[in-house]
């Protein structure tokens, strides 16, 4: 079984807006208030691909009430922590480009923190657990090292999205797949990268500091996939981009989802840059018939 963890959900409310002009009075064109963070993300792309999923984390308030009912409507289990303090909600503001604000997230005490790493510890080691996102400030630096551990102890595998020195103290655990960006990987190792030599070079850090799979997503420009055996490159489909948020999380599920399915991590690359691809044609994350018809177009090759 597949978990998600999103331990900083959030209501991504997409605001649209024609010429935006600071300090007036601006009105929106269109609003949209989705289920957001990213292992919820994960968790919605799983379900349409038809890979069986929960979704885990912290949700509270009127907020929180939403995302749980969408999540429910859309058929996903879900295991989330009640907390008192509402869950954020993200702007995400489309003005010809977009510019995201997103919050801090919610008040979080030790009991509902030891009430989530209590669920972990009925994983078995068939399981395999997402750790997407941010950590809300209250939780600590160091809460995603915690339930790795929990993870570790009950044998079962996991997947970690996150940046910095969460993602730096996560390697030596042996992740099954990391996904930076090419902007977070030059961030994390604090260089300029110039090509994809640099990329390859830097992938290759993360798997000599405990990869097992380093999925580098360049946006329009593909993936590249390094493994010990080999490095590939996925390119993209053709499309209208109508936005990114949720692109690297698709990405994700469809990587994670397909090597569970075929432990094939060429297909799974396949899968998941269709994914990825699809929601960036989307306006919401996408639909299954949409990332079906774009697999043909994604090659993977070897480099
Ligand atoms: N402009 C685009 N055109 C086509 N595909 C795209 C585009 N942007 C993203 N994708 C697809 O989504 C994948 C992940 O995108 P990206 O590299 O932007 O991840 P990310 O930075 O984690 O995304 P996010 O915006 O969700 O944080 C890409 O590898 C690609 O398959
Ligand atoms: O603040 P974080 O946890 O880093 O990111 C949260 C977020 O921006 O990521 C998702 C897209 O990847 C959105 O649904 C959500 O608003």
């Amino acid at each position: 079984m597949i978990y998600t963890v999103t331990l900083n959900p959030s209501i991504d409310y997409i605001v649209e807006v024609e010429n935006l002009q600071l300090d007036a009075l601006n009105r929106m064109k269109r609003d949209l208030k989705l289920p957001g963070g990213k292992g919820i993300n994960v968790s919605r792309i799983l379900s349409r691909l038809g890979v069986e999923n929960t979704a885990l984390g912290f949700l509270g308030g009127f907020t929180g009430r939403f995302i749980e009912d969408v999540l429910q409507s859309e058929s996903i289990v879900t295991e989330f922590v009640n907390v008192q303090d509402d869950t954020r909600i993200n702007i995400k503001l489309k003005h010809g480009s977009e510019t995201e604000i997103n919050g801090q997230g919610p008040q979080i005490g030790n009991t509902e923190a030891d009430a989530l790493v209590q669920k972990l510890r009925a994983l078995t080691k068939e399981d395999v657990v997402v750790l997407s996102g941010s950590v809300p400030p209250s939780l600590g630096g160091s809460f995603y090292e915690r339930l790795i551990a929990v993870i570790k102890e009950q044998g079962a595998r996991f997947v970690i999205d996150t940046t910095g020195e969460a993602l730096l103290k996560a390697l030596p655990h042996g992740p099954l797949l990391v996904k930076p960006n090419h902007h977070e990987l030059a961030e994390l190792f604090g260089v300029e990268i110039e090509g994809q030599e640099d990329l390859i070079k830097y992938g290759r850090k993360l798997l000599e500091m405990g990869a097992e799979n380093v999925l580098i997503s360049m946006a329009g420009d593909g993936a590249l996939l390094v493994t010990e055996e080999q490095v590939y490159h996925a390119n993209v489909p053709k499309g209208e981009v109508k936005n990114s948020v949720g692109a690297g999380d698709s990405m994700i599920a469809g990587f994670v989802g397909t090597l569970s399915k075929t432990g094939d991590p060429l297909e799974a690359l396949r899968t998941g840059t269709a994914s990825g691809s699809a929601t960036a044609f989307s306006d919401d994350l996408a639909e299954l018939a949409k990332i079906d018809s774009l697999l043909p177009q994604v090659q993977v090759n070897p480099i």
